[in-house]
């Protein structure tokens, strides 16, 4: 998995990276220019196109000057702004700042008149990794002005004024694209921050993973490629039971369909056998949408055990006494998904929490975990919470939204990359507490099957919405996962 190394760490990174592959700091600022200049001309194909290039007096400011000198030779009209001295600037900025050639326009910023000419493109290489304080002054009222452009704005590495691992504070870089390098900086994570960052994207400059592990802390990015190597196998002789027999607990009178798209969508995720228990008077009477869909009496104090796992809580309403979740919990006594209104009712009565089975996964929205464990100011805070909740009671927090973590109990933060804006529809939770339960009824470890989950729900979700946009639905999720393995070759 992809270490998201600390920005502060980033330095001696790329030193160390430049000294064991014998080149200088300045051929890395070259490859990672060479890198975004690549992307800018896939992307923007148009050499017509009027470029401004903001440089701040680090390592990003010299980035932006390596682009623009790239993007000249390519073609394009490029303009710099910049903001200091050059001899007060990094000393990789001065060399690219030497390079810069005739045809490029070079403006220092008070000196600059402020246009912008219609359909141009900006780029901001003031800051990255490097901000130590809020922004101000001459640089402060040319952000403004940047933001307030009708122009494409794209940050290179980090739009400037958001610090790598913490909320802004202050001023920022609206971009439309941002895209750094390598790995994702924390921050870029921030739901506080999707209005700076754009669509984002990373820009491989040869930096090897093994490299990076050296540099590595508690936080990992969720890739494609880390997903395959966590999926079983199943061979010709496979019957349902090698599938695992998983039983959906929820549906209250009216909200049916929630623990219906669970079970539909354990289904779809390969489960064997596939029983649900609603929460009505008669549930034998109940008629599902899904024939393949057996319901199951839990009330009649059924044998959990027959049972390889059990996701708790779509639809399951706010009528349930603690003590019967309590009684569950206590029977099945094995790792089980926990979501909707079984976590209300965790917030509601504290003392169940300590009866969840170890290892057990809890996939709160944003609100449901603030219910659990209380307000919090911002993300930053969210997740070191998240991680302690983890940590303190032995289970798995998939804490979810766009990059959902899921914090593990040895300490472990993993972000999810897939999914997007299309997914937040109604029922869409549900379809991920079937899929996780399926994978954990299938015998995967409770970290690969919400590894597994998270990420091919969030993989369905994006080929699901090529054809349907907004105006995508929970059941229209379900119908890709299939796809998903197709997609990501799992036989
Ligand atoms: N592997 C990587 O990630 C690579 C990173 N490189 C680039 O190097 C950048 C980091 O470079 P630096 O460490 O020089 O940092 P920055 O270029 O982000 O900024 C540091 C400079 O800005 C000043 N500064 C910080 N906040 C300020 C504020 N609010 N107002 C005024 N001045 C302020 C600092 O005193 C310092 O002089 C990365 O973000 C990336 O763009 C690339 O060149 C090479 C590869
Ligand atoms: N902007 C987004 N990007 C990626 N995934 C998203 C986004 N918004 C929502 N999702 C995903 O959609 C699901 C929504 O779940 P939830 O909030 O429980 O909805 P519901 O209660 O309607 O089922 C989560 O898995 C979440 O990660
Ligand atoms: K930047």
């Amino acid at each position: 998995m992809l270490p998201i190394v600390k920005g502060n760490r980033i330095k001696e990174l790329d030193q160390q990276f430049a000294v064991s592959k014998n080149i200088t700091s300045v051929d890395l600022m070259e490859q990672a220019s060479d890198a975004f200049s690549n992307w800018f001309c896939s992307n923007f194909e148009d050499r017509s196109l009027s470029v401004y290039v903001f440089c701040g007096s680090g390592n990003n400011g010299g980035d932006g000057l390596a682009i623009a000198r790239l993007l000249d030779q390519k073609g394009y009209s490029v303009t710099v702004v910049y903001f200091e001295d050059v001899q007060l600037c990094s000393e990789d900025y001065q060399s690219n700042f030497n390079r810069i050639p005739e045809s490029v326009t070079l403006v220092k910023a008070d000196a600059w008149d402020g246009e912008i000419a219609e359909g141009s493109i900006i780029i901001d290489a003031v800051f990255g990794v490097g901000l130590n304080r809020a922004i101000g002054g001459a640089i402060h009222n040319i952000i403004d002005l940047l933001n307030s452009s009708s122009a494409i704005r794209l940050a290179v590495d980090l739009p400037t004024g958001l610090p790598a691992e913490s909320v802004v504070d202050g001023l920022a870089f609206h971009a439309d694209f941002t895209l750094t390098f390598q790995f994702p900086k924390l921050s870029l994570l921030f739901p506080e921050h999707i209005k700076f960052v754009g669509e984002l994207h990373l820009l491989d400059i040869g930096i090897d993973d093994e490299f990076l592990e050296k540099f590595q802390g508690n936080s990992f990015y969720i890739r494609k490629q880390d997903i395959l190597g966590r999926h079983k196998s199943f061979h010709r002789f496979s019957h349902k039971g090698d599938f695992g027999r998983v039983l959906l607990i929820g549906g209250a009178p009216g909200k049916l369909g929630a623990v219906s798209l669970s079970s539909y969508a354990a289904l779809r995720t390969g489960s064997g056998l596939v029983f649900c228990a609603p929460e009505f008077e008669e549930p034998l009477e109940i008629q599902f949408p899904y024939e393949e869909i057996m319901v199951y009496q839990t009330r009649a104090n059924a044998d959990l055990s027959v049972m390889d796992a059990i996701g708790i809580g779509p639809g399951w309403g706010n009528a349930i006494d603690p003590d019967y979740f309590l009684s569950i919990m206590v029977r099945f006594d094995k790792p089980m998904v926990i979501d909707a209104d079984a976590l209300n009712l965790l917030a509601q009565n504290p003392k169940l929490i300590k009866y969840v089975p170890e290892n057990s996964i809890l996939t709160p929205h944003l609100k449901e975990f603030e219910r659990l464990v209380g307000k919090m100011e911002d993300h930053s805070e969210r997740i070191e919470s998240a991680s302690l909740f983890a940590v303190e009671n032995k289970v798995i927090l998939v804490l979810k939204g766009a990059h959902t973590l899921i914090a593990l109990p040895d300490g472990r933060r993993l972000f999810n990359s897939s999914g997007n804006q299309y997914m937040a529809t109604a029922g869409s939770g549900d379809v991920l507490t079937g899929m996780i339960t399926s994978f954990l009824g299938q015998g995967y470890t409770p970290e690969n099957a919400a590894i597994c989950g998270v990420y091919q729900h969030g993989l369905a979700g994006e080929m699901a919405s090529v054809a349907k946009r907004r105006g995508m639905i929970a059941s229209d999720i379900i119908e890709k996962i299939p796809d998903t393995f197709i997609d990501l070759g799992i036989k």
